[in-house]
C-alpha cells in the first residue's frame, strides 16, 4: 500500500486547488462560411464556473466562436468547423455526438428575449418535458418552480404562469428564457448579448443573475460592453479579425493587458 507523507498529501491538495478545471478546450478552432475564414486557430479553454467574456470590434468572430460551443454553426448553410471541441474531454464534434443532447448540456440565451409564444409556465416545461427529465406533474411544477427561483423571475411570476411568456417586460422575458435554458439542468449556458434590448435596470438584473449562476453553471457570454465584461465576468478572451489575440483574468485584461491590441480596444481606439 502506498503511504503518503503529510507533506505529499499537502502538496497533492495545494495543487488541486491550484489545478484549473477546464470544462470545454477548444484546440486550433478555425470557422469557415463557405470561402471565407472568419476564425483562425483558435485555442481557448473555458474554465468551470467561471463567467467567460468573448469581446472584441464587431466581426471579429465572438459569436462564431461562441456559437461553435453548442454546434449551433451547424444550422448555418455552408458553414465549417476545423479543430477540435471538448467537454469533459469529449469531443463535441464527434459523429456519434446526438446534438440535440449536447445542446441541452451547453444551452444558449440569444440577443432578443425569444420565449415561446405559450404559456409562463409551458416555456419552461417544454424542454423537461422531451427530455423526458420529469416523471410526474408534480416533478414539472417543481422543476418550473425552480428553474424561475434561480432566474430571479419567480416572484413576478408565480401568480401568473399560466399567462402567455411574450405579455412579460424585455427583461423580465430575458430571465424567462435564462429560466428555460436552466431547466434542462445544462452544465454550460452560452449568451450571445444577452442584455443588449433591454434597458438599464433590467439589464442590472440579468448581470446579477449571471454572477449568481456561476455558483452553479459554467457561463461564456459576448458581450460589447467592456463595464458589463468587467462587471461580471472573471475572464476575458479579446478576438480581433477572427483571432484570438488574449485571454487572461478579467481584471489584468481590464488594468494592464498583454496585447497592443487589448489595450486599443478597452481604450476605445478601435472598433
Ligand atoms: N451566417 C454567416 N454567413 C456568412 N458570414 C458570416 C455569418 N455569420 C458571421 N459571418 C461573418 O463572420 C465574421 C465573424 O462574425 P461574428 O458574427 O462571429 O462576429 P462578432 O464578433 O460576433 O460580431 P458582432 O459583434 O458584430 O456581433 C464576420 O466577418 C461576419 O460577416
Amino acid at each position: 500500500m502506498n503511504v503518503l507523507t503529510d507533506a505529499a498529501v499537502e502538496k497533492a491538495l495545494e495543487q488541486k486547488m491550484t489545478e484549473v478545471d477546464h470544462k470545454m478546450i477548444g484546440q486550433d478552432v478555425s470557422v469557415y462560411y463557405g470561402e471565407k475564414r472568419a476564425l483562425f486557430d483558435v485555442n481557448l479553454n473555458v474554465r468551470k464556473n467561471t463567467v467567460t467574456a468573448l469581446i472584441g470590434p464587431s466581426g471579429c468572430g465572438k459569436s462564431t466562436f461562441l456559437r461553435c460551443l453548442n454546434r449551433m454553426n451547424d444550422t448555418i448553410d455552408g458553414c465549417r468547423v476545423t479543430g477540435k471541441i471538448t467537454l469533459d474531454g469529449l469531443d463535441i464534434y464527434d459523429p456519434s455526438i446526438d446534438v440535440v443532447e449536447l445542446r441541452a448540456r451547453v444551452g444558449m440565451v440569444f440577443q432578443k428575449p425569444n420565449p415561446f409564444p405559450k404559456s409562463i409556465y409551458e416555456n419552461i416545461a417544454y424542454g423537461p418535458r422531451i427530455h423526458g427529465l420529469a416523471r410526474s406533474k408534480a416533478d414539472l411544477d417543481q422543476i418550473v418552480e425552480s428553474s424561475l427561483q434561480k432566474a430571479g423571475l419567480w416572484n413576478e411570476a408565480k401568480d401568473r404562469l399560466q399567462e402567455s411568456g411574450t405579455g412579460l417586460s424585455g427583461g423580465q422575458q430575458q430571465r424567462l428564457c435564462i429560466a428555460r435554458a436552466i431547466a434542462v439542468s445544462p452544465e454550460v449556458i452560452l449568451m450571445d448579448e444577452p442584455c443588449s434590448a433591454l434597458d438599464p435596470i433590467a439589464t442590472a438584473k440579468v448581470e446579477e443573475l449571471i454572477h449568481e449562476l456561476r455558483t452553479n453553471f459554467t457561463i461564456v457570454i459576448v458581450t460589447h460592453s467592456m463595464q458589463q465584461a468587467a462587471r461580471v465576468s472573471q475572464r476575458t478572451a479579446m478576438f480581433h479579425l477572427g483571432l484570438l489575440v488574449e485571454e487572461n483574468d478579467t481584471d489584468k485584461m481590464f488594468t494592464n493587458p498583454d496585447d497592443q491590441r487589448t489595450q486599443d480596444y478597452i481604450m476605445g481606439r478601435f472598433g
